[in-house]
């Protein structure tokens, strides 16, 4: 091993060129983002971290390399986030990137009309009601339930979405098993086939009734499209058609569905795959988003001129009315500041994540890294560049507002909250939205923030 080509890199670890054992113990200890971290403070922006295996943080001849050419990923599963080869994620992603850009979800009157109906009508009735009784909020619960209400609604329509804000007994049956296996952890890492292998023998490494969670989802979402085909909102019917054409924009089901039966896809796994296509979706729109929420949060709860200022912002550029946030986003910079911010310092979705080198290359300043070689960045590491966000633990929203033209523009390069690249995040819009019109609520409800 020491005479690989990737012996000239230095190792996080002496066992490293040996084995992933290091690696793989870090994970399980939950501390891989920490470790590699501390390694690439150490040793510099390449570092070795298994046999065939290097994590990078830096963006020239890094990040930009890796990830925007294309390269395959290397765990597979048929549906997109963790399809492997570029080509049939390419087709994939063609069927409905259109539904994810931020000029539809702008112009969307649906999204308007879910906004109106879970943001201003049952978040806002929630929230007065949590502001009269003084009580205790679980706030990352309640995001992550106002989150799932948003996604599905988006994906299936207002009618076929959770209501997970008002039936908080539904949200829990749903959530529990999902958390039991440390939000979807077990179904994607390696450790999935361990989980599965131990299960055989008897050894249940996540509670016995959370294993089949992905299962009781995916379940769902296809509950969901049978309901929806039930009703006719198949984009084939002339029913779904006239949905389609009066209110504004296709539904993501609709447009998946409609994809996949034009494409090559034998029809007998066509329920399948739409199911655990849009269960991804679900699981993304609601766990992340509802992460970096709790997170922003949490610190906008400690710092009331903080919040005095977003107030005075969204109240100068807009009517107190979520629906038409979507329009003036780019005129929030303070609203932008913190959740960017909040995106760089508790990136809810921190990588790393791998990508398989197809043939030779050089990263940093190492030439020859051969075919086959499996390389990876995380957000993590690239947000703690202090050379780029000086101070990078401390969560300043100001950083971004004070910086000149070119320290912005450099911030920029280094923020990797969505990744880049053909496999960068689709459903970044969404999130956006999202967030920005449940601030927005939360600042203009007296009480839940000290105003
Ligand atoms: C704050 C919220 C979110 C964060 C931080 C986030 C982050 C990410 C990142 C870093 C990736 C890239 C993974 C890689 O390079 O391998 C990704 C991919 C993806 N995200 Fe998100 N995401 C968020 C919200 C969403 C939402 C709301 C949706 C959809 C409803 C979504 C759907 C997806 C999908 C489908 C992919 C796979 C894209 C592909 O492989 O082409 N995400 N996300």
């Amino acid at each position: 091993a020491y005479i690989s080509a990737l012996s000239q890199i230095p190792n996080a670890h002496p066992s490293t060129p040996f084995s992933r054992l290091w690696m793989l113990w870090n994970k399980l200890q939950g501390r891989q983002n920490r470790a590699r971290f501390a390694a690439h403070e150490r040793l510099g922006p390449v570092v070795r971290i298994g046999p065939q295996e290097l994590s990078i943080n830096c963006i020239d001849d890094g990040v930009r390399t890796i990830y925007g050419s294309g390269f395959d990923k290397h765990v597979w599963t048929p549906y997109m986030f963790t399809m492997l080869h570029g080509k049939g994620h390419a087709e994939r992603k063609r069927m409905f990137a259109n539904v994810y850009s931020k000029s539809y979800i702008q112009n969307s009157l649906r999204l308007k009309d879910i906004s109106r109906v879970i943001i201003s009508g049952r978040l806002r009735n929630e929230l007065v009601s949590w502001a009269s009784h003084g009580g205790t909020v679980d706030v990352l619960k309640k995001s992550k339930a106002c989150l799932m209400d948003l996604t599905s609604a988006w994906i299936f329509g207002l009618e076929y979405g959770t209501n997970f804000l008002e039936d908080p007994k539904e949200a829990e049956e749903f959530f529990t098993p999902f958390r039991g296996t440390f939000g979807g952890f077990f179904w994607r890492s390696e450790f999935h086939h361990i989980t599965r292998l131990l299960q055989y023998i008897g050894v249940h490494l996540v509670p016995k009734e959370a294993a089949p969670c992905r299962e009781k989802i995916q379940e769902w979402c296809s509950a969901k499209c049978v309901a929806l085909l039930a009703t006719k909102m198949n984009p084939m019917s002339s029913a779904s058609q006239k949905i389609t054409d009066s209110a504004d924009y296709p539904l993501v089901y609709s447009q998946l569905r409609g994809g996949l039966e034009n494409s090559t896809l034998p029809p007998e796994k066509l329920e399948r795959t739409l199911s655990m296509e849009l269960l991804d979706h679900m699981v993304a729109g609601h766990d992340a988003t509802g992460i970096t929420m709790a997170y922003l949060l949490y610190e906008l709860s400690q710092r009331q001129s903080l919040q005095r200022s977003l107030r005075a912002e969204l109240k100068k550029h807009l009517n107190p009315n979520p629906e038409t946030l979507v329009h003036h986003i780019d005129t929030c910079i303070l609203l932008d500041a913190i959740l960017k911010e909040t995106l760089r310092l508790y990136s809810a979705n921190p990588g790393p994540w791998p990508r398989v080198v197809p043939s030779e290359i050089h990263v940093g300043h190492f030439s020859s890294i051969p075919a086959g070689t499996i390389i990876s960045a995380s957000s993590y590491a690239l947000h703690r560049n202090s050379e780029v966000f000086p101070r990078p633990e401390e969560w300043r929203p100001e950083r971004w507002l004070d910086a000149s033209d070119t320290q912005r523009k450099e911030m920029m390069r280094w923020f990797w909250a969505f990744g880049s690249g053909s496999r960068m995040c689709i459903g970044s819009h969404l999130a956006i939205h999202s967030e920005f019109v449940l601030v927005f609520v939360l600042v203009f409800v007296q009480g839940v923030f000290i105003l």
